[in-house]
């Protein structure tokens, strides 16, 4: 497993060793002792799977406090473009993004610590994502921004008209709005 990090130092991107032989592939798609005992400390708790069509954006979604999720993202079919956003006030990277191809050709997983806000959208005509969470879901304690917030400079591969929402998302606010929930980087983040 080979950890790639990013602009952001808490984000980071892994690349599982893929062993291929003559009837295909094998790789390691987790483990806790490489990955939560020596790159992040967390512990997750629940699987996610979702499948798409190209264009349709799930995010920018988070859980706040007690429930806050840190994520490990990848896809299984397909291609999506994963993004996770800083949203911790007092963060040296607030409102910075890291945005990551990921794929079943690539095989990457990205990281996406609590704290930050995330979403995917789907590049090809259909991708399946899936991944990994260290707090349970609590539908009252999601919240979100606005995949629209020109203010975080997010380029989604498509224009805003191709993109695909559900009603949730395309009613998020923006940061600047002052509606949205920000985390504090000293503490809300670990909780
Ligand atoms: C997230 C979640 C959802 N649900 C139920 C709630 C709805 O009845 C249905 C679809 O939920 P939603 O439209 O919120 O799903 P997504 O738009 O894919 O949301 C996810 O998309 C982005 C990528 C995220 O990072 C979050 O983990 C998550 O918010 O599944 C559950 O039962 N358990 C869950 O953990």
């Amino acid at each position: 497993m080979h950890i790639i990090e990013t602009a952001i130092p808490e984000v980071v991107i892994i690349e599982p060793r893929v062993i291929g032989d003559e009837r295909g592939y094998f790789f390691e798609s987790f483990n806790n002792n490489k990955f939560c005992e020596s790159v992040v400390e967390t512990k997750f708790v629940q699987d996610n799977e979702s499948k798409s069509r190209r264009g349709v954006l799930r995010g920018l979604h988070y859980q706040i406090p007690p429930f806050c999720q840190s994520k490990l993202a990848r896809v299984v079919q397909g291609s999506a473009l994963d993004v996770a956003v800083d949203i911790r006030k007092g963060s040296p990277t607030f409102g910075q993004h890291v945005a990551v191809v990921l794929s079943a050709e690539n095989k990457r997983q990205l990281f996406i610590p609590r704290g930050f806000a995330h979403a995917v959208i789907t590049l090809s005509d259909e991708a399946i994502f899936q991944y990994k969470v260290d707090n349970f879901y609590s539908f009252e304690h999601e919240r979100g921004v606005s995949f629209q917030d020109d203010a975080l400079n997010i380029d989604w591969h498509m224009p805003y008209e191709e993109i695909i929402v559900s009603e949730k998302d395309a009613g998020l606010p923006t940061i600047a709005s002052g509606n949205a929930y920000l985390f504090d980087y000293s503490k809300d983040y670990y909780q």
